[in-house]
């Protein structure tokens, strides 16, 4: 890229470490160079940069980090044109070359055409792609087809703390010329097949804590004598999915939109080799044996996930201990049109159900701690139209109509905050290994996804 254009490269993103999700001061300093170093980048471009102070974060432990500014920047505000708002992170999870990276984590490292590093596919590359598409207008000195206004944040992998006041806040200032939003935040279905993504699950996350004391007990001295919080707590999570993965609380399935035909067909057009799928995940045997199945369990029917126990022994060895007070999580991703609070009032009744049945003196709690809302988008919007005619051109192929079995919070509070189309334009491969050991991008996915979201702005101004 043209230095004076103030090109970073993806390496120079990688290199800096920005994990949000480890509340600690060096990280938290990491992530406010890596968001000084993008508007640093946006502004050498020519754009009009602000960037918003988020104020400070509250942790349990009572101590307080500071929020890494959001960066709200446009480019041109020409009336007679569109205005595309894209939407992306910079903060990662994180990453220790010890977890089992070949590499060393924050140094991007080319192996067969693939780029290693935390943060290349999840979310820098993607960024960088859509910085580049710009810095290739402005090199070519060639006016933007459209008008460009970026937000992005540093806080996604922590829960996008404080962004959904800030899109409040903004949404008759910031928003309110943009007709377009356009995230990049997720995977392909496939190695090679590009994808365009109109829906995503959402998730509501439960704690269910069983108390007997705040101590814990030798299972000699009180083995036998005790209603143990974890025999509770175990028959609580037992009690809620079977094993062929169908959702035991009673009504869950009760608002689950009906399938149609026409739902069945759209599954029935995408590419998925099933062993390929299989075999690259690593697992024997999934719960379902056709593509259709697949995709619907993941994109259309809600699941439940079991995700750890806290207070639980857990190490190495055998100490002999009855944990005096545990809590469970587990989360439900939600579809359309399943209701946040409906879930958390089913859940709660049906734990409290199990828990009266087994008598225990010990105290239960259960709390929903996370309310995230499916989001779907109507796949006629003109964006939709734009991004496939610039697949077509780029990639030479019909892209796969996706959903997303996870949860990107950020593009429901769009469409419910700003009112405007969102869609969902990956360039990430399926084997990229998001928040995973040895995430990547391929350089062929990063280099075709910047000229395809260049593409997708010239036919954004063909359509609006
Ligand atoms: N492919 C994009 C994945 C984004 C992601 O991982 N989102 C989280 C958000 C979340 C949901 N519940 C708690 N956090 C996810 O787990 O889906
Ligand atoms: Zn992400
Ligand atoms: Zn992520």
């Amino acid at each position: 890229m043209d230095p004076k254009l103030g090109g970073m490269t993806l390496k120079e993103w990688v290199a800096i470490e920005s994990d949000s999700v480890q509340p600690v001061p060096r990280f938290r300093q990491e992530l406010f160079r890596m968001m000084a170093v993008a508007a640093d980048t946006l502004q050498r471009l020519g754009a009009r940069v602000t960037s918003v102070d988020m104020g400070s974060q509250q942790l349990p432990d009572g101590q307080s980090l500071p929020i890494p500014p959001v960066i709200l920047a446009e480019l041109g505000n020409d009336p007679t044109k569109g205005t595309v708002c894209f939407y992306g992170h910079l903060d990662v999870q994180p990453a220790d070359q010890g977890d089992g990276w070949l590499t060393d984590p924050y140094v991007l490292t080319e192996v067969d055409g693939k780029l290693y590093g935390r943060g290349a596919t999840d979310n820098k590359g993607p960024v960088l792609a859509w910085i580049n598409a710009v810095s290739a207008f402005r090199a070519l000195e060639q006016d933007l087809p459209v008008n460009i206004k970026f937000i992005i944040e540093g806080m996604e992998e922590a829960g996008s703390v404080a962004l959904e006041e800030l899109v409040e806040k903004e949404k008759n200032r910031f928003f309110s010329g943009v007709d377009y939003i356009v995230i990049s935040d997720n995977l392909w279905i496939s190695q090679r097949k590009p994808a365009i993504t109109y829906g995503t699950r959402g998730n509501s996350y439960f704690t269910v804590e069983v108390k007997c004391r705040d101590q814990d007990f030798h299972s000699g001295t009180f083995g036998g004598i005790l209603h143990e919080p974890m025999a509770d707590l175990v028959a609580l999570l037992g009690s809620l999915v079977d094993s062929s993965g169908h959702i035991l609380v009673p009504g869950i399935y009760d608002e689950v939109a009906p399938l149609t035909e026409e739902e069945i067909n759209t599954y029935k057009a995408i590419h998925l080799d099933l062993e390929e799928y299989r075999n690259s995940s690593r697992v024997e045997k999934f719960l379902f044996d056709t593509k259709e199945e697949i995709l619907m369990h993941l994109w259309r029917y809600p699941s439940l996930s079991i995700h750890g126990i806290e207070g639980a022994f857990d190490e190495p060895g055998a100490k002999t201990v009855i944990p005096g007070q545990v809590i469970g999580k587990f989360s439900i991703r939600l579809v359309p049109h399943m209701n946040v609070s409906v879930v958390e009032k089913q859940v709660t009744r049906h734990l409290e159900d199990v828990f009266s049945k087994r008598n225990s003196s010990n105290k239960m709690v259960v709390s929903m701690t996370l309310g995230l809302h499916p989001w779907i988008a109507n796949i006629n919007d003109t964006q939709y139209l734009a991004a496939k005619r610039a697949i077509r051109t780029v990639f030479g192929t019909e892209p796969d109509m996706i959903r997303d079995g996870s949860t990107i919070p950020i593009a429901k509070m769009f469409q419910e905050i700003v009112h405007k189309s969102v869609v969902l334009i990956p360039l990430g491969a399926v084997d990229d290994g998001e928040h995973s050991q040895n995430e990547k991008i391929n350089r062929w996915n990063y280099i075709e996804g910047t000229k395809l979201f260049a593409a997708f702005f010239l036919e954004m101004a063909q359509l609006h």
